[in-house]
């Protein structure tokens, strides 16, 4: 596979650098589709990107954001990807954009699964971005190792959609994109940032079992290349 590494000296260059990258997606998309898609990851990571990409010249109004997956919270609950998203991404020209979040006040977690799955199928195919991080466990989207129903979110055979996943490492119960959902977007980026996740990927990278770090699944057979974007 041949992915890519584009290597910056700190993480407000990085920043810099995916805004402008993905900027340039969204507005190509919108110039040949008149709409657009961006499918971003929660975590600690990606605030800066966020902030600078929120920044940037595009038709906001054309352009669907949601998340590549989310803890089973409500919009209000400080561990909220929605609100990480909500308070950095869709702020100024930003806000326009349209937003489909993957938690529903529902009484399980499998209807909100089920309604968001109805919404992303609205969605134009493939992506046009998806944004990835990593935990040092490995993990990508809310592919846990260990993970109740990973090998149906990693599998090819599962269609696209949102479905539930509970494991030790992820905290609440989470939904998440399938695999199928994001592997072929137009743009597929890893974000991550310092040394230890420099080493966990190389770990990755050194082959080994996917159920033991999911983000082989990614970087090993996602359809797209993926361009993987670290500063130290
Ligand atoms: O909901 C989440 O937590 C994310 O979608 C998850 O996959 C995240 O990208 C990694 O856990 C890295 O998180 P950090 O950026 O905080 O290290």
């Amino acid at each position: 596979m041949a992915n890519k590494l584009h290597e910056f000296k700190d993480t407000a260059a990085l920043a810099e650098g995916l805004a402008d990258a993905v900027a340039s997606v969204l507005n190509v998309a919108i110039a040949e589709r008149g709409s657009a898609s961006i499918a971003v990851s929660g975590g600690s990571t990606p605030k800066q990107f966020f902030k600078a990409l929120s920044a940037r010249e595009l038709d906001w109004s054309k352009v669907t954001v949601t998340l590549v997956d989310e803890r089973f919270v409500p919009a209000d609950n400080a561990r909220s990807n929605h609100l990480l998203v909500e308070e950095n991404l869709l702020q100024g020209e930003a806000a326009k954009a349209r937003f489909l979040p993957l938690y529903r006040k529902t009484a399980t977690i499998g209807e909100a699964a089920r309604l968001a799955s109805t919404d992303i199928a609205a969605v134009a195919v493939p992506l046009d971005v998806v944004i990835l991080g990593m935990g040092n466990d490995g993990h990508t989207a809310s592919f846990f190792p260990g993970g109740d129903r990973l090998a149906e979110a990693l599998s090819l055979q599962t269609p696209r959609g949102v479905i539930t996943m509970e494991a030790e490492g992820a905290g609440e119960p989470r939904l998440t994109l399938t695999f199928s959902s994001l592997q072929d977007a137009h743009f597929l980026v890893l974000h991550i940032e310092g040394q230890a996740k420099k080493d966990t990927l190389e770990k990755a990278l050194a082959g080994g079992e996917e159920s033991e770090m999911p983000v082989r699944a990614v970087l090993n057979r996602a359809k797209t290349p993926v361009d993987i974007y670290w500063a130290p």
